[in-house]
């Protein structure tokens, strides 16, 4: 990965998410965080930052691996002091993983220092790193987020809040961001809302986060999602109050939240936009067993993914639900691991059959999306070898034909399993199951929002699935002659 050119759109790959997590006004600012991250790592396991600030300076640690690994030293965290700070675990989709490119970024401006925490992807960051750098900017990394500290650097505005709403105007594509100023605690949310943010509090001190999971770990209420093209500023006063302000857009537009969000990647137990994620997830299953019923003795989950649709799924169709396969927990999700090899040695790792639920017996296998097959080619051979007389495959999402270019890890298309195959039954015999179904689109928007999709305009985002990208994708539309014309750093630095 640290031969990628800087400016290779796909040489990097896209993955999948990130986390993130901020906190204003608390003395114990730095552990909250880190809790909040550790709530937040099934949103990205490359890598783990903070940033604090205490009052005379900002501190920062970033870590290669898991929150875990690092952040539950007492010694790390009393290197970082101080009433206010932002956190993220990242999961790369633009710039390679190294330590570089490890979040929250932070700069030393003309209005002070800032660190920025970004998850999502900008479809015009290379568009907008090109123009920069051949302005003089410096870039010290290759993650497409370090164009808003150029931005926020160059801009006209006078204070650092205006300064960042100067800078994302600019950018294009999916983010929920914070920002860490000296006062303050910014967050923000893209025109639409590709990522989703929410905002609670804890002891009275306002809290921004990817998920609701990483309120309750630390105890904190929820207070309301950040709204899509909302920008929320919560700022230390000189009498030691907080205020809090919401800026938001003149004309904005209809939210359209990533439904890959409800999919697999936010935890079950999250509420996003509004909706608990593992009440969607069994609604999937049973509108899945409702379009595509098969004659089984039992439904066995891909686990994690798979298991809340699996229990509609089981519930809907009145097939016994058994933990057909055990999933080894010391092992991270296949989905975000940065190599095909690895990945492929991942899958293998991570499941077993259980072969007394399985031998002899008719299984339908249930998984929330099949993207490069890896999982089910594996998976179904398993079955069989453990003594399955047939091995149906369910999976809870539509087939995936397109891929995401805001801060989800889809491989280029031509790698995902539905476009390597000219017929469902094609991809059915590939997997080597005796049967395969998808979930229909509008049996997925039931599933999340209880209505079908509103074509003229979707409630949510799903280009995945249809093609239908909500934003433009510039730096897919500029000129090939324009893409290999900076320079290359490989390292891990
Ligand atoms: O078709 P593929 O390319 O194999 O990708 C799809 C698989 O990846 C995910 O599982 P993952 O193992 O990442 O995570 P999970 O354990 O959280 O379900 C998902 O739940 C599918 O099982
Ligand atoms: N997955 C993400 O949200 C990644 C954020 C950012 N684009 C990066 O690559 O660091």
């Amino acid at each position: 990965m640290g031969e990628t050119p800087f400016d290779d759109i796909d040489g990097d790959t896209l993955h999948e998410e990130c986390g993130v997590f901020g906190i204003l006004g608390h003395p114990d600012a730095a552990t909250l965080t880190a809790l909040g991250l550790h709530a937040l790592q099934h949103r990205g396991q490359e890598a783990a930052g903070l940033v604090c600030f205490d009052g005379r300076q900002f501190h920062t640690e970033k870590r290669m691996g898991l929150v875990g690994d690092h952040y539950t030293d007492p010694a790390v965290l009393a290197r970082l002091p101080g009433h206010m700070a932002i956190g993220h675990v990242r999961y790369s989709t633009t710039g390679e993983t190294a330590l570089r490119n490890v979040q929250p970024l932070f700069a030393e401006l003309e209005v002070g220092g800032i660190a920025i925490a970004h998850n999502g992807n900008f479809t015009n960051g290379l568009t907008l790193r090109r123009q920069l750098i051949a302005d003089g900017a410096i870039c010290q990394s290759t993650s497409d987020t370090e164009v808003v500290l150029h931005l926020i650097a160059r801009s006209r505005q006078v204070s650092s809040s205006d300064r960042f709403i100067d800078a994302i105007r600019h950018v294009e594509g999916g983010y929920s961001m914070l920002a860490l100023t000296r006062t303050k605690l910014i967050a923000a949310r893209d025109p639409i809302g590709i990522r989703p943010l929410v905002m609670g509090e804890l002891d009275g001190k306002p809290i921004f986060c990817s998920e609701t999971c990483a309120l309750d770990i630390i105890g904190a209420r929820y207070i309301r999602d950040v709204e899509n093209g909302e920008v929320v500023i919560c700022e230390i006063q000189p009498d030691g109050s907080i205020s809090v302000e919401s800026r938001k857009a003149e004309n904005p537009t209809p939210e359209r939240l990533c439904l890959f969000e409800y999919v697999y990647f936010a935890r079950p137990d999250s509420v996003v936009g509004g909706r608990n994620v593992y009440t969607a997830r069994k609604a999937m299953g049973v509108n899945l067993a409702r379009e595509a019923p098969v004659a089984a003795d039992v439904v066995v989950p891909v686990p994690d993914g798979g298991t809340p649709a699996a229990i509609g799924f089981a519930q809907e169709s009145g097939i016994p639900f058994e933990l057909g396969i055990i999933r080894n927990h010391y092992v991270g999700r296949t989905f975000i691991e940065p190599t095909q090899q690895i990945r492929a040695f991942g899958v293998k790792l991570k499941h077993s059959a259980n072969r007394a639920m399985i031998e002899g017996k008719r299984v339908v296998l249930v998984d929330d999306s099949i993207v490069r097959g890896t999982t089910s080619v594996k998976i179904v051979q398993m079955i069989r070898d453990a003594g399955a007389t047939e091995v149906h495959i369910r999976v809870a999402s539509p087939m995936i034909f397109y891929p995401d270019f805001y801060g989800i890890d889809t491989p280029d298309a031509e790698k995902l399993l539905a476009n390597q195959h000219e017929s469902l039954e094609a991809m059915c015999r590939f997997i080597g199951a005796d049967s395969l179904a998808f979930l229909s689109l509008d049996g997925l928007y039931h599933a999340v929002g209880g209505e079908a999709r509103n074509d003229a305009s979707p409630q949510f985002t799903d280009h995945y699935f249809t093609g239908d990208y909500p934003t433009r994708l510039r730096d897919r539309e500029a000129p090939a002659s324009n893409v290999h014309h900076l320079a290359v750093m490989a390292g891990n630095g």
